[in-house]
């Protein structure tokens, strides 16, 4: 479902050091980066800041070109192909909202059906069982700005699900959610994938939402693969340690000490 052959993205920097001169910096986001993700998997990505995680996606939603190498998914070469793609995967980041600020969010969602081009009667199916599934009912008419970032949240998941796509792309979205909301939306995404078999590529800080939801973790360091497997391959890494947040912190302290780029 989503495939990345030796993919590797490059920024180039420039910053005034004088008066008239500039210096120019190229940073490697990603390097070398390899990985599969089949049909029906919940795989989470993981990686300290700076990683190289939101350049990943950007590159895997289209959003961004990758320097060198090869994406292919859902059947699409993101790149070339982002408005076809568009229509086979959905997207969240949660740091920002694809909704409109000033519409009621059932008018967002209006708008997300004349952008996609989903069918009427697929698209009022769709709602009404998202609405019942998130508990959005009484917030449909509700403008965007005036609602908690749980419930914006909730109708980011909703806008990015109405057209049905096979794979969910979701960057950290259970970020600022409280204890209760966070589990809501877990529960949401699990029975998602194990029920209507959506494919789902999750970044995250929380590893709650990692131990929790996903079959198998990779996680990224200084733009390159550092770790690759399931969550007991995981914990294997770092036996002694008691919870899978001080194992990952093991990894990170790792990669930290190798050389940079
Ligand atoms: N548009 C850009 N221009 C220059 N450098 C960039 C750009 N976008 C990202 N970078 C750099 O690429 C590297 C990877 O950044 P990226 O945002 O992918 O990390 P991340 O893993 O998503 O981090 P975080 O967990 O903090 O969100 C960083 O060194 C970052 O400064």
């Amino acid at each position: 479902m989503i495939e990345v052959q030796e993919v590797g993205r490059t920024f180039t920097i420039s910053r005034r050091t004088g008066l008239l001169r500039r210096e120019r910096r190229v940073v490697h986001a990603v390097q070398n980066l390899s990985f599969t993700v089949r049909a029906g998997e919940f795989v989470g990505y993981l990686g300290p800041n700076g990683a190289g995680k939101s350049t990943t996606i950007k590159m895997l939603t289209g959003i961004l070109a990758p320097s060198s190498g090869r994406i292919q998914v859902a059947g699409l070469d993101p790149a070339r192909r982002r408005t076809a793609l568009a229509r086979r995967i959905g997207v969240v980041f949660g740091q920002r909202t694809t909704l409109w600020w000033d519409l009621p969010l059932r008018d967002s969602f209006e708008l997300i059906r004349h952008l996609y081009k989903v069918d009427r009667v697929a698209f009022k199916r769709r709602l009404d069982e998202l609405t019942e599934l998130l508990g959005l009912g009484e917030f449909l008419r509700t403008p965007v700005r005036q609602l908690s970032l749980g419930q914006r949240m909730r109708g980011d998941i909703t806008a990015a699900l109405l057209h049905d796509p096979r794979v969910l792309v979701l960057d950290e979205p259970t970020i600022g959610l409280d204890v209760v909301s966070k589990a809501a939306m877990r529960g949401f995404l699990r029975s998602l994938n194990a029920e209507r078999g959506t494919t789902v590529l999750l970044t995250t800080h929380d590893m709650g939402d990692i131990e929790r939801l996903c079959h198998r973790v990779m996680l990224i360091d200084h733009g390159r693969l550092a770790f690759e497997g399931g969550i007991d391959d995981l914990r294997a890494t770092a036996p002694e340690e008691s919870s899978i947040e001080d194992v990952v912190a093991r990894l990170y302290a790792r990669g930290a000490q190798a050389p940079d780029q």
